[in-house]
Parts: structure tokens; C-alpha cells; sequence
């Protein structure tokens, strides 16, 4: 018997599941919210037991992946460490490098601290997660599952940009994709709602959490995604300003005087989004409460829905319709007024949700009976993805 624990550390959030395998039971779960923020939420969900939440004030991803494992132990799911026999960590960015997971070595971890250019905001801080790991349980395999793995077969046209063919093909210059995970989990999971078999389907998916970002699937593969070279373009997401002319960068070094550009890229990154807007914060619960009452909030607001209603408006024309539109990640997950705003822009496309469906928040179907375009709500499930990579690699 393997137990096997799948670490998924995102901008904001660590999640974490320990699976017993072959079986794919889940021993325990959990998440921490609003990583580095005031208020950090630790839940942890573990046998048939409810699940225990607590708050913490600004836990970074190595405190939150520390309290995981005292609680672990606290909580009795494992009575030492040394039950773990394999840990598989999220990692945003393979580049050209890595196609599929692999086990990690300290080539592979050099190779991924190497590959930051592509996920600054990521890569670093899952290498530093992967150290971390290896110097806690050094004697069990460490894994590595790529985010952008779902995107490496994107059709040439909607891979690459419109630059200079040679620099595309010198310095492999492309649309690399993340949120793959979560995007490969709908899509099998949209496929078994729906009936059909997966090389059947075709998709706009809508990743929506603190990072965003939508794909079209056409017969089950990646078609299109709004994440570009780096998680930065696409919507605007919680602290990432999404798409933008790059002439900003130059004429905002200028006007601020500054003369490293990466300094100006750290405000696209960490200061921009709906934090940058709003002005409030990066967490759609708390610009969401002041929507009615604070106009910034609300133009927050009406640019994230506006975003999204684009991209998956021009994903609905490029796959000429789609069987359905799924929504997903936390604000996707957990957010029904939100759902309708952005279904109300879709509403030339014959998309309607039904009021009860989407209010009740199940996974499956939402959408009206009579709407041209299913919508299904489906609780993305990355670990789960993950293990099953690590499960087919360890064979
Ligand atoms: N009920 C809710 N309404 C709106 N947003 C929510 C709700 N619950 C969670 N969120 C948002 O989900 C985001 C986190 O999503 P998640 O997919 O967990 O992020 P990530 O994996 O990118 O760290 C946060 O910005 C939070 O505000
Ligand atoms: C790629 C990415 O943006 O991930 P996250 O949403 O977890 O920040
Ligand atoms: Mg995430």
C-alpha cells in the first residue's frame, strides 16, 4: 500500500490530498487560503471526520506545508512521517523541457529552478516547496506534474505569436499554457458528466481562481488557452493584470524612472488584477462584498466578467460552438452571482443558466433546459490528476 501526498501550491492558496494507493482513497485533505495575507485559512478534512478549520495570520507556503504535516501526525491520519512513500508537487512551468511528470533529481530540480523565466511567480516557490520536502522525508521519491503539460500540442497558430518567425523558432518564443491540470480534470470530467467519450468533446473551460485562465478543447485536446508565455496575460486575475500592450512596460520605466524592467513586471504580477483596481484586495470574496457600495470594486468586477465573457466568446467562435461551458476554481467553484454575470454576457450564444441549479452550486449541469450550450459547474480536482500521473510513472 502507497500513501501518496499531492502538494498543489498556487498563488494563494497551498492544497494538499493524501491519497492511499492503488485504491485512490483519500486518507486526508485539505487547503490553506489566502497564503502570505492576513487571516490564512488551515482546513483540513480528514477519514469520515468534519473538517477542521482554523485562521492564521500571513502563513507563507513553507509554515503552511509544516502545519500540514504536524497536523497529519496531530490528527493520527498517519502516525509518522516515514508512512509517506511518494510526494508529487505541482510545478506551473516545463517549457520545452518537460512534456510529462517526472520523478525529481537534482538535475530535474535545477532544470525547473531554470525554467522561472516562464512562471517567476511559481517555479521558484515550487522548488523552494521540493527542497523543502526532500529535506523532511529525504529517503521518499519526489514527483513533479507539469501545469503546462496539457498545452505542449497546441495547434501552431494559436502557439506561437506574431513575431519575427526565426526569434519564435531560436528562442522558443510560445503560448505555454497553465492551469493544464485543472484544464485535463474538466475536460475528462466533462466528458463522463456528458456521456460522451473524451475525443468527442469540445470545451471552453474556465479555470477561475486567484490565478484565471480559460481554454477551447476540440476533441478532448487543448485548442486555444488565455495564459501566454508566462501565467501574466489572458483575464484579469487577483494581483496579475492579464493582457496589456507591452508598450506599457517601457513607457511606465520612463515615466517611474526606473531602469530595471523587472521591477515594472513585479507590479504586473503582484500590484495589478483586481487587487490593482479595486484598490481592496486580491480575494473576489471581499471586493464581491463591497460591490454595491464601492465603485472600484465594482468596476473590478465588471472587467473580470468582461474578460472572461471575451475569451470565452471568441473560444465559443474558434471551435464553431461548443457541448459545453464549465466553470471552475475557487471563485468558479463557489460564486453562483458571478457565474450568471459572466453566462448573462455569453447570452448571444443562446447560453442560460437555470436560477436553482446554478444557486444550489452541485457539480453537473447548470445551465437552463432549454439553453443552446450546456453549462456544468465541476469542482476541479487537480490532485487527483496528479496522482494518477505519479501512478502511471511509478508502473
Ligand atoms: N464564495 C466565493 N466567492 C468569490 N470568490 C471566492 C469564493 N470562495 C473563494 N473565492 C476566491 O477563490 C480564489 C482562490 O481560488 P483558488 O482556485 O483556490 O486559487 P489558487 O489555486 O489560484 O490559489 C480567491 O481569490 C478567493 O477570493
Ligand atoms: C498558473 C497559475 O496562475 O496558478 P495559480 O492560479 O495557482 O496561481
Ligand atoms: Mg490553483
Amino acid at each position: 500500500m502507497q500513501k501518496t501526498l499531492i502538494i498543489n501550491a498556487g498563488s494563494s492558496s497551498l492544497k494538499w490530498q493524501l491519497f492511499e494507493m492503488p485504491a485512490e482513497t483519500v486518507l486526508a485533505s485539505g487547503m490553506v487560503e489566502r497564503i502570505s495575507m492576513p487571516g490564512s485559512i488551515f482546513t483540513i478534512k480528514y477519514g469520515d471526520h468534519q473538517k477542521f478549520e482554523t485562521t492564521v495570520d500571513n502563513l507563507d507556503q513553507g509554515q503552511a506545508a509544516k502545519m500540514m504535516l504536524t497536523e497529519l501526525q496531530r490528527l493520527a491520519v498517519i502516525q509518522s512521517l516515514s508512512e509517506i512513500t511518494a510526494v508529487a508537487h505541482r510545478v506551473v512551468a516545463g517549457g520545452e523541457t518537460f512534456k510529462h511528470a517526472v520523478e525529481v533529481t537534482p538535475t530535474v530540480l535545477a532544470e525547473i529552478k531554470g525554467l522561472s523565466d516562464f512562471a517567476p511567480l511559481h517555479n521558484p516557490m515550487e522548488a523552494q516547496g521540493i527542497e523543502t520536502m526532500a529535506q523532511t522525508l529525504p529517503n521518499v521519491k519526489q514527483y513533479a506534474v507539469f501545469d503546462s503539460q496539457f498545452f505542449t500540442d497546441l495547434p501552431e497558430m494559436n502557439a506561437i505569436y506574431s513575431l519575427p518567425y526565426e526569434l519564435t523558432q531560436k528562442y522558443h518564443i510560445r503560448r505555454y499554457g497553465e492551469h493544464g491540470i485543472s484544464h485535463g480534470y474538466l475536460t475528462g470530467r466533462a466528458a463522463e458528466l456528458l456521456n460522451k467519450p473524451k475525443s468527442d468533446v469540445d470545451l471552453v473551460t474556465l479555470h477561475l481562481g486567484s490565478g484565471a485562465s480559460l481554454a477551447a478543447v476540440k476533441n478532448g485536446k487543448a485548442f486555444d488557452t488565455s495564459m501566454g508565455f508566462t501565467p501574466l496575460t489572458g483575464v484579469t486575475m487577483g494581483t496579475r493584470a492579464g493582457d496589456l500592450d507591452p508598450a506599457v512596460l517601457p513607457f511606465l520605466m520612463k515615466e517611474l524612472k526606473i531602469s530595471d524592467p523587472n521591477e515594472i513586471m513585479m507590479m504586473f504580477n503582484n500590484d495589478s488584477g483586481l487587487l490593482g483596481v479595486s484598490g481592496i484586495s486580491p480575494d473576489m470574496r471581499e471586493i464581491k462584498a463591497q460591490e454595491q457600495t464601492n465603485p472600484r470594486a465594482k468596476l473590478a468586477i465588471d472587467i473580470f466578467v468582461n474578460r472572461i465573457a471575451k475569451y470565452a466568446g471568441s473560444y465559443l467562435t474558434e471551435l464553431h460552438g461548443a457541448d459545453a461551458v464549465i466553470f471552475a476554481g475557487g471563485i468558479g467553484e463557489h460564486n453562483a452571482e458571478l457565474r450568471q454575470q459572466i453566462i448573462t454576457e455569453l447570452q448571444v450564444f443562446g447560453v442560460k443558466l437555470d436560477a436553482k441549479l446554478n444557486a444550489a452550486g452541485h457539480e453537473g449541469v447548470i445551465s437552463a433546459a432549454d439553453s443552446a450550450i450546456k453549462v456544468l459547474l465541476i469542482p476541479t480536482n487537480e490532485e487527483l490528476a496528479m496522482v494518477r500521473q505519479v501512478a502511471a510513472l511509478q508502473q
